[in-house]
C-alpha cells in the first residue's frame, strides 16, 4: 500500500478554484414523482454544508446525482468542475451512507485495510482510524460495534482515499445524543484541514451546530440557504394566515417582509418577522379576510418551513 501524501497534508483538488459541488437546474423524475425540481447549488471548496429537509424532500436523490450514482432528468451536476464519476474515479470524493457496506465478521482495522486495498493511493489506515476517533477499537469485530461506532468506521473508510469532498447521507440516524456529538466532532476536526463536507440531515440542531451553511430543501427545491443564525431567524417570527384569492405564491412571496409562503387553495399562510406590516399590506392591497396572526416556536416554524403538505393535511 502506498501513501502519497505527507502526514497531515490536505488534499487540494487540481482544478483550481472550481467549486467542490456545482448543481445547475438539477431535476430528477421517477415516473410521475418529481423528486428534484430545478435545484441550483454551488458549494465552495472547504465549506461544511448541511442539506436539511424532511423525509422525501429529495436529499438522497440529489446526493445520488452528485455522486454519479444516478443521472439527472435535466440539468447538470459537477464536482470539482468534473463529471461526478470522473471526480470519484480520481479519489476526490467519498460517501458515508446510512447503512450497508460493512462485513460483520471483520474487525474495525481489517475493514479499513480492505477498503485501502481497493485504492492505488491511500492515506495510512492508522491515520484514518485516528481521525474517525476509533483508533482504540481497531481490534473490535464490526458486529460488536455500536451504531455510532459503525458510522465512524464508515467515515474512516471514506477517509482512506483522502477525498477532497466527503458526502454523508443522514449519517447519525439512530445514534443517541452522545454518539452524534462524538461523530460530528470527529468530522469537524477532520474538516479543519480544508476538506469539503456536505451532509444530509433531518435535524435543524445538528445542521446548526456542525455546518457553516445550511441549505434547506423542501419538495425537491431549495427554500433557504444561509448560516445557522440566518435560518433560525427565518424559522422564528410569526405566521399571518388569511383567506384570499387572486395572488400566486410568487406574488405573495414578493410582499415586503414575507419570508415564506404556503398556499392551499384560498388559504394562505405567510411567514414573516414583521407580521404587522404584512397584515397591513394584505388589508390595504388584497381581498384578504379572516386574517389571524400566530407566533410559533422554532421547531414548529421549521416544520412549517420545510413541511410536507401531505403531513399537513393538504
Ligand atoms: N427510485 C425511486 N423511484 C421512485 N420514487 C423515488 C425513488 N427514489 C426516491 N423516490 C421519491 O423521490 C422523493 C424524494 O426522495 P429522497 O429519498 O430523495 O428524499 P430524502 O430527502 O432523501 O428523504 P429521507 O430523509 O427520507 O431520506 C420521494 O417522494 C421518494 O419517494
Amino acid at each position: 500500500m502506498m501513501t502519497t501524501q505527507q502526514p497531515g497534508a490536505t488534499t487540494i483538488p487540481d482544478p483550481q478554484g472550481a467549486p467542490a459541488i456545482e448543481l445547475v437546474g438539477l431535476e430528477k423524475r421517477f415516473g410521475s414523482v418529481h423528486a428534484v425540481r430545478g435545484l441550483d447549488l454551488t458549494v465552495a471548496q472547504g465549506e461544511i454544508v448541511a442539506f436539511l429537509g424532511p423525509n422525501g424532500a429529495g436529499k438522497t436523490t440529489t446526493i445520488d446525482m452528485m455522486l454519479g450514482l444516478s443521472m439527472p432528468s435535466a440539468g447538470t451536476a459537477r464536482v470539482f468542475g468534473m463529471d461526478p464519476r470522473d471526480a470519484i474515479g480520481r479519489g476526490l470524493v467519498a460517501a458515508v451512507m446510512q447503512s450497508g457496506g460493512l462485513l460483520k465478521d471483520l474487525t474495525v482495522r481489517e475493514t479499513v485495510d480492505l477498503t485501502a486495498s481497493l485504492f492505488v493511493q491511500t492515506r495510512s489506515v492508522d491515520e484514518c482510524l485516528e481521525r474517525a476517533g476509533i483508533a482504540d477499537i481497531g481490534d473490535r469485530k464490526v458486529q460488536k460495534c455500536s451504531g455510532g461506532q459503525q458510522q465512524r468506521l464508515r467515515f474512516a473508510m471514506a477517509l482512506v482515499s483522502d477525498p477532497a469532498l466527503v458526502v454523508l447521507d443522514e449519517p447519525t440516524t439512530g445514534m443517541d445524543v452522545t454518539g452524534r456529538r462524538d461523530f460530528w466532532s470527529a468530522i469537524r476536526q477532520d474538516a479543519q484541514r480544508g476538506r469539503t463536507v456536505l451532509f444530509a440531515t433531518h435535524y435543524l440542531e445538528e445542521a446548526d451546530q456542525y455546518a457553516d451553511r445550511i441549505v434547506l430543501v423542501r419538495k425537491g427545491q431549495i427554500v433557504a440557504d444561509g448560516t445557522g443564525a440566518q435560518i433560525k431567524a427565518m424559522a422564528t417570527g410569526r405566521t399571518v394566515r388569511a383567506t384570499m384569492s387572486g395572488l400566486s405564491d410568487r406574488q405573495l412571496a414578493a410582499i415586503p417582509g414575507v419570508d415564506s409562503v404556503e398556499l392551499q387553495g384560498d388559504s394562505v399562510s405567510l411567514h414573516s418577522k414583521d407580521s404587522d406590516a404584512v397584515a397591513r399590506y394584505l388589508f390595504a392591497n388584497t381581498n384578504a379576510r379572516d386574517v389571524e396572526i400566530t407566533a410559533r416556536g422554532l421547531e414548529d416554524a421549521f416544520i412549517a418551513l420545510t413541511g410536507d403538505d401531505d403531513q399537513q393535511g393538504a
